[in-house]
C-alpha cells in the first residue's frame, strides 16, 4: 500500500510494500487515490513521495508478469500520468534503490531529491523487457540519447552524486530525508509545475540522435549475442525525438512485443533462481537445509596454494573485509602473489585489506583459523597429503574445504579424523571476478559444514550453489559431454572457427576452442594424463586410437598440447595469437594437423551447419543436466541453470540449460533430436538420452515439480 499523512500543506505519500516496495496492483491503487485525495484537499499545496523501510520502490512487481495483475487497472502508466500531470508539484524523495518503475516515478515527478547513498537505473534489459512505463522517453529528454543509450543498455544503477552531475536528481540532501523533503517541497508549493515536467521538454542534440543510434547498434549488436531486449531498448529511445505521446506509444508497442518474447519469462526466471539458490537443501537428507543448519562464525580463513585460483579467491576475501593466511611452498610463487594482490586491490583501500593478509610456508601457521580453502594442484595424491597435514594443524573445529574442479570429495575428507567438516568450495576462474561458487557436500559434511560453506559465499558476494558430489560436480561433468562432442566435429569436417562462431551466435561469450585457449589447453591434458587416458607421448601402449575403456575418444587435443601449443599462454593453441594479442587467428597449422588426422583415420569431410554445431554441443550437456537430477546431484533444475549463467557463460536471456530444454526446444524434440544423433553416433555415450529425459516424456510432468521450485 501506500500509505497516506499530511504534514502541514504537504502530502506524504510512503510506499510500503516490502521488501522492496515494489508495484503491485494495490500499490498502484493506493497511490492514485492518494494522488486524487491530495488534488482534492485545498490545504494540501505538495506532495511528497517516498519508500518507506530500507527503499524508494525498485519496480513493478516482477511477479505479476504473465499473471494478468500487471494490467489490471491501474497500471503503472496510469499511476505515472497521474504523477505527471498533478497541478501541485510532486516530489520523489529517494533512498536505497530507485529502479526500473521506481526510477521511472522519480522521473515523472517534479522534483527529485536523494540521500548520498542512493542508487537508481533502469535494469529492465536484464529482464528481458524494457523501460515501460516512460523510462525512455523521459530519460533521454534530461541526459540526452547517447547517455540514455548507455544507462538503459546496461541496466546499470548510478548513485546519487552522479545522478545530481547529470541533473537527473535536483539536490541531495543529508539527515532525515522525510523532514528535508517535507521543507523542500514547502519551498516549491505554488511555483507553476508546467515547466517542471520532463515529458513536456525536448531531447537535447536531437539532430544527432540517428548518428548517435547507430554507433550504438554496432557495439550493442556485438554485445548482446542472441538478446533482444538491448537493441529493442534503443528503438524505443531513438523514438523519444518525436512529440511524446507519439515516443510512449512507441515505447508501449515495443514493450509489448519483449513481454510477448520468449526471452522476457527466461530471464525474469534467471532472477528469481538467482535468488532461489540461497533456499538450499539436500534432497535427501532432510537435516541438511537453509532453514535449520546453522553457519559457524567465520573470521579468518587460511588459503592453501597462491597459484591462478589461490590468489583469487584471497582477493575475493580480503575484498570481503575477511583475514587471510595464505599459504605456498614456492618463495617466488608467493611474493608474485602477494604483488598482484596488492595491485589488484582497489587504491583506496589497499592498504587496509593488505594489513588481513598473512603470508605463511609452513602450515603451522594455520592453526587459528576457521575454515582452510586448499587450492593447490588437481592431484589427488597431493590434496590427501594437504588435507592430513591440515587435519594435524588446524584447531578441530576448523572447516576444511577444497577447491579441486572435481575430485571425490568423500576421498578427500577420508584422510581427516573430521570428514563431517570437509566440504568442497569450487571457485571459477577468475575468483575474485566470477559470482559462482558450486560448494559441494559429500557423505559425512555435517549440516553446520555445508551452513559455513554456503555462508562464506554470501559473505564474499557469491551466488553459491549447493550440489552433491560426483566427478565433476555439476558444472564440469556437464561440459565434459559438450568438449567431447566439439572435437568430434572437428573430425566430420567442422574448423574450430566454425564451432565457436555458432556457439557465440547462440550467446555464449566464448565457444569451446577460444575457450581452451584462454584456459590452457594443458588443464584437461594433465587431467586425461591422470585418469591414464592418454600419456604425454600420445595414446597409451597397445590403447586403439579412437576409443579409451571402451568410450569412443577424440585424440586431436592430446595431439595439439603434444605440440605445445597450450593456448594463448604459449602464443598458440586451436588459434595462433600474435605477440601480446588476444585475438585468436585461425592457424594453418591447426587446420592441416585436423585435416591430417582426418585422412588417417578415414573421416570424410563434410559441411556442418550452425544448427547441428548448436544441437550437438549443447544438447549432450543438457541431456547431463538431466543424469544428474536422476541422481539427486543437483537438488532441483534452476540449481544447475543458475551453475550455468554464473559460472559458464551460459546466455542468460535463455534462462540456463534445463529452461531452454523445457521451455525453449521442448522435452519432446530434444529427445527426438538426441535419439537421432545416437542413431547415427551410437558409440557417442553422452548422446544417449537420460532415463529422466525418456519418462518426462512418456508420463509429462515438469522440471520445476521435480524440485523445490514451484515458486516459479
Ligand atoms: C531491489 C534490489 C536491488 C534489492 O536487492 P537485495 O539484494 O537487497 O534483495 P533481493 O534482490 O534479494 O530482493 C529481495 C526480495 O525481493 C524480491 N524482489 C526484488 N525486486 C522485485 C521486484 N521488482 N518485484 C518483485 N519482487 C522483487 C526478490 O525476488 C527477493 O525475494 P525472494 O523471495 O526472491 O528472495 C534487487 O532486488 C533488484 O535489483 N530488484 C529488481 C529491480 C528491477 O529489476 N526493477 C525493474 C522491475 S521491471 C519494471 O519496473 C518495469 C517497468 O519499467 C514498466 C512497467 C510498465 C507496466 C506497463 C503496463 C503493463 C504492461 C505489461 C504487460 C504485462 C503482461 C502480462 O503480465 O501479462
Ligand atoms: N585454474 C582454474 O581455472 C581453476 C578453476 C576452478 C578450480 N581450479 C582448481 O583449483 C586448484 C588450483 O588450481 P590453480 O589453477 O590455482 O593451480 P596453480 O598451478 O595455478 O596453483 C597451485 C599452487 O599450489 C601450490 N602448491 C603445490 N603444492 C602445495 C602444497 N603442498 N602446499 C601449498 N601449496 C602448494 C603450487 O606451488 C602452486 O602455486 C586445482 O584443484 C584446480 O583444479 C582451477
Amino acid at each position: 500500500m501506500a500509505e497516506y499523512s499530511t504534514l502541514g500543506s504537504v502530502a506524504v505519500l510512503q510506499v510500503n510494500n516490502p521488501p522492496v516496495n515494489s508495484f503491485s496492483h494495490h500499490v498502484r491503487q493506493a497511490l492514485v487515490d492518494g494522488l486524487e485525495r491530495a488534488q482534492r484537499d485545498p490545504a494540501v499545496r505538495s506532495i511528497v513521495i517516498m519508500g518507506k523501510g530500507r527503499t524508494f520502490p525498485a519496480g513493478a512487481d516482477i511477479r505479476e508478469f504473465g499473471s494478468g495483475a500487471a494490467v489490471k487497472m491501474p497500471n503503472l502508466l496510469m499511476v505515472l500520468q497521474a504523477v505527471d500531470t498533478c497541478q501541485k508539484p510532486v516530489v520523489s524523495a529517494i533512498h536505497g534503490t530507485a529502479l526500473g518503475g521506481g526510477f521511472e516515478l522519480a522521473l515523472a515527478s517534479h522534483y527529485r531529491l536523494a540521500v548520498p547513498s542512493a542508487r537508481m537505473g533502469l535494469p529492465e534489459v536484464h529482464l528481458g523487457i524494457l523501460p515501460g512505463a516512460g523510462g525512455t522517453q523521459r530519460l533521454p529528454r534530461v541526459v540526452g540519447v547517447k547517455t540514455a543509450i548507455q544507462m538503459i543498455t546496461s541496466g546499470q544503477h548510478i548513485k546519487a552524486q552522479q545522478a545530481l552531475s547529470l541533473g537527473i536528481v535536483d539536490k541531495i540532501v543529508q539527515g532525515d530525508l522525510l523532514k528535508e523533503a517535507v521543507s523542500f517541497a514547502r519551498s516549491v508549493e505554488g511555483r507553476p509545475v508546467e515547466d517542471r515536467r520532463i515529458s513536456q521538454k525536448t531531447v537535447p542534440e536531437a539532430d544527432k540522435v540517428d548518428e548517435v543510434v547507430e554507433a550504438a547498434r554496432k557495439t550493442i549488436l556485438r554485445k548482446a549475442r542472441g538478446a533482444i531486449a538491448p537493441m529493442t531498448c534503443v528503438q524505443a529511445i531513438q523514438a523519444s525525438v518525436l512529440p511524446f505521446e507519439a515516443g510512449m506509444a512507441r515505447e508501449a508497442e515495443l514493450m509489448a512485443f519483449l513481454m510477448t518474447s520468449w526471452q522476457a519469462p527466461a530471464q525474469q526466471y534467471a532472477f528469481f533462481s538467482e535468488r532461489e539458490v540461497r533456499r538450499w537443501s539436500h534432497p535427501r537428507d532432510k537435516r541438511i537445509n537453509f532453514k535449520t543448519a546453522k553457519p559457524r562464525v567465520v573470521k579468518s580463513v587460511g588459503v592453501v596454494g597462491a597459484g591462478t585460483m589461490g590468489m583469487g579467491i584471497t582477493i575475493n576475501l580480503l575484498q570481503a573485509g575477511l583475514k587471510v593466511v595464505m599459504l605456498e611452498v614456492n618463495k617466488k610463487q608467493l611474493d608474485k602473489a602477494v604483488n598482484t594482490i596488492k595491485k589488484t586491490l582497489s587504491q583506496k583501500s589497499a592498504s587496509q585489506k593488505m594489513s588481513q593478509l598473512t603470508t605463511a610456508m609452513d602450515y603451522s601457521q594455520l592453526r587459528d583459523v576457521d575454515i582452510v580453502i586448499e587450492a593447490v594442484f588437481e592431484n589427488m595424491r597431493l590434496k590427501k597429503e594437504v588435507f592430513r597435514k591440515l587435519d594435524a594443524v588446524t584447531k578441530p573445529q576448523t572447516i576444511l574445504a577444497s577447491n579441486t574442479s572435481g575430485l571425490n570429495i568423500d576421498e578427500i575428507a577420508a584422510v581427516t579424523k573430521r570428514p563431517d567438516k570437509v566440504v568442497g568450495t569450487h571457485f571459477f576462474a577468475p575468483a575474485n571476478v566470477m559470482r559462482l561458487l558450486e560448494n559441494i557436500y559429500g557423505r559425512q559434511t555435517s549440516p553446520e559444514t555445508v551452513a559455513t560453506a554456503m555462508q562464506l559465499g554470501v559473505t564474499i558476494g557469491k551466488v553459491g550453489v549447493l550440489v552433491g558430489n560426483c566427478p565433476g560436480f555439476v558444472g564440469n561433468r556437464m561440459l565434459g559431454s559438450y568438449t567431447a562432442e566439439a572435437v568430434f566435429l572437428l573430425e566430420e569436417g567442422a574448423e574450430p572457427q566454425d564451432v565457436d562462431r555458432a556457439i557465440e551466435e547462440f550467446g555464449f561469450p566464448m565457444g569451446p576452442f577460444r575457450m581452451g585457449d584462454l584456459s590452457g589447453t594443458d588443464i584437461g591434458w594433465k587431467g586425461r594424463i591422470a585418469k591414464g587416458l592418454t600419456t604425454e607421448h600420445g595414446p597409451p601402449p597397445a590403447t586403439p586410437a579412437l576409443y579409451r575403456r571402451g568410450n569412443r575418444y577424440c585424440p586431436l587435443p592430446d595431439m595439439l598440447c603434444m605440440k605445445g601449443r597450450l593456448g594463448q599462454k604459449t602464443g598458440a593453441g586451436w588459434y595462433r595469437y600474435e605477440p601480446g594479442s588476444r585475438t585468436a587467428l585461425p592457424d594453418p597449422v591447426v587446420l592441416q594437423m585436423i585435416q591430417d588426422y582426418r585422412q588417417e583415420h578415414g573421416f570424410k569431410k563434410r559441411t556442418i551447419s550452425s544448427q547441428e554445431i548448436v544441437e550437438r554441443c549443447l544438447y549432450p550437456l543438457i541431456n547431463e543436466g538431466f543424469h544428474i537430477l536422476d541422481e539427486g546431484i543437483a537438488a532441483r533444475s534452476l540449481d544447475i541453470d543458475v551453475i550455468y549463467l554464473f559460472g559458464y557463460g551460459w546466455p542468460r536471456h535463455t534462462g540456463g540449460p534445463m529452461y531452454y530444454a523445457e521451455r525453449v526446444i521442448g522435452l519432446e524434440k530434444l529427445l527426438c533430436s538426441l535419439e537421432t544423433y545416437s542413431a547415427r553416433y551410437p558409440d557417442h555415450a553422452h548422446l544417449q538420452p537420460s532415463p529422466l529425459l525418456r519418462n518426462m516424456v512418456a508420463k509429462g510432468g515438469s522440471l520445476a515439480a521435480l524440485g523445490t521450485d514451484s515458486k516459479l
